[in-house]
């Protein structure tokens, strides 16, 4: 198989996406890439940004007519767009397959797995476990099927990575009747994890802290969306995320955990239907929320409003304290690792989580910290602290290679 694959990453707002040269590898690194961007402000200020990549720069022409985009280009206009431009383009060759992020693979789907009517008919079921991600998923999925039928399209969960934790990790304290319908947590942001957890296990470890090494991690992916992950040996042992990608960690608009009688108050006490809390803990809440500013941490830190640093603080510290729970299921830990948008840019929130983290044995190296370095840990430090740049898209197009070539 030569040619290429195109990953789409479709959020709620933006679409990401990345061309990697359609050949077997034996791990995700050896993939390819071509070229990678996003259309940014889907809706109401439609932009595309475009990345570096390409052997030979596309013309001039071609990219023009992907980058002059009307402000209220929705979702199928950019895949439309990006198709054309792709198969315009001399520098990339054909289009073999195209692979998704899914968020939702429910109790049935773990594996990559190649879309067809019938599993889309089940995906499609899964909308209200993760609103604000499978629709813009799934639409995406029937946009490309209407353009170009015989083109082959895979699906590759976030759920995935964590389905081999132990079963008390994945248990609801709920009559069992639930854990039979598949009322479970399932864990999210898995192809992160699972890509940084590869890139940590390429790492050099200094000598005295490899001897303490005994493969106990927590990966935090502080992104929109934002959670933790505990490993052992590469292994999802717990997460933060559960159900839904709304339990857990505060997040840039979403609540992350909290009292469920709470929820039982606002719809029995304040009369809330079940649809306004749902806006109001997917979209309202988590730092835009508590700031009443921004659900963006770049606006936040660069804010003096007391709203703001009050936000930063409550965010930090629930990281914190689910560290802890994470570790105290570990039974200790190793190394600590910061990815996603604010764990690879914001320094601020990570010294301000490995502040919390001193009594694991984190020592912060202020200097490779504001360096955003990869290795972030001062030479006294017992916890490794590393920053390493997630790469979702790299995964899916890995993954959808194996489907397209087994
Ligand atoms: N230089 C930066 N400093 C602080 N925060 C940043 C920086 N760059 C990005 N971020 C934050 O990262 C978050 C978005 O993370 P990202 O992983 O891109 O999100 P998504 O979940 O949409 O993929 C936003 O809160 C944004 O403010
Ligand atoms: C599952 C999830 O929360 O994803 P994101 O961080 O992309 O919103
Ligand atoms: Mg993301």
């Amino acid at each position: 198989m030569s040619g290429e694959i195109l990953v789409v990453n479709s959020g709620s707002s933006s679409l990401k996406f990345a061309l990697f040269e359609a050949v077997p590898a034996e791990t995700p690194m050896g993939l390819r890439l071509r070229c990678r961007g996003q259309f940014a402000g889907l809706g109401d200020q439609a932009r595309v940004e475009l990345g570096a990549g390409f052997d030979e720069p596309p013309s001039d022409a071609n990219t023009a007519a992907l980058c002059n985009v009307p402000p209220m280009l929705g979702h199928p206009g950019a895949l439309a767009r990006l198709l054309e431009w792709v198969e315009a383009n001399p520098a990339l060759g054909d289009l073999r397959a195209v692979g998704h992020r899914i968020v939702h693979g429910g109790a049935k789907y773990r594996d990559p797995l190649r879309l067809d009517e019938s599993n889309l008919g089940e995906l499609q079921e899964l909308v209200t476990l993760a609103p604000l991600h499978q629709p813009h998923g799934l639409a995406a999925v029937r946009a490309l099927a209407d353009l170009r039928p015989a083109l082959p399209q895979v699906a590759c969960f976030d759920t995935a990575f964590h389905a081999g934790q132990p079963a008390v990790a994945q248990s609801f304290p709920l009559p069992r009747r639930y854990r039979q319908q598949g009322v479970i947590r399932y864990g999210f942001h898995g192809l992160s994890f699972d890509y940084v957890s590869r890139v940590l296990g390429e790492q050099e470890l200094p000598q005295h802290r490899q001897a303490a090494s005994s493969g106990r991690v927590i990966i935090a992916h502080l992104g929109n969306g934002a959670s933790l992950c505990a490993l052992r040996d590469g292994r999802s042992v717990a997460a933060t995320t559960g159900f839904t990608a709304l339990e857990g960690l505060m997040m840039g608009t979403r609540s992350g955990s909290l009292d469920p009688g709470l929820v039982l108050h606002l719809i029995l006490q304040e009369g809330m239907s079940a649809e306004a809390v749902q806006r109001m803990l997917y979209r309202e809440s988590g730092l835009l929320g508590v700031s009443g500013i921004s659900g963006d941490m770049r606006e936040l830190l660069a804010s003096r409003a007391p709203a703001a640093a009050e936000a930063i603080e409550l965010y930090v510290y629930r990281i914190v304290r689910e560290i802890g729970s994470l570790a105290a299921a570990l039974g200790g830990l190793d190394h600590l690792v910061f990815t996603a948008g604010i764990g690879e840019h914001a320094a601020p929130v990570r010294a301000a989580v490995a502040k919390g983290c001193e009594w694991l044995g984190a020592r912060l190296d202020t200097e490779a910290n504001a360096a955003h370095a990869t290795d972030i840990a001062a030479p006294d430090s017992r916890l490794g602290l590393w920053v390493i740049p997630t790469d979702e898209e790299r995964m899916i197009a890995w993954y959808t290679a194996g489907v397209m070539l087994r």
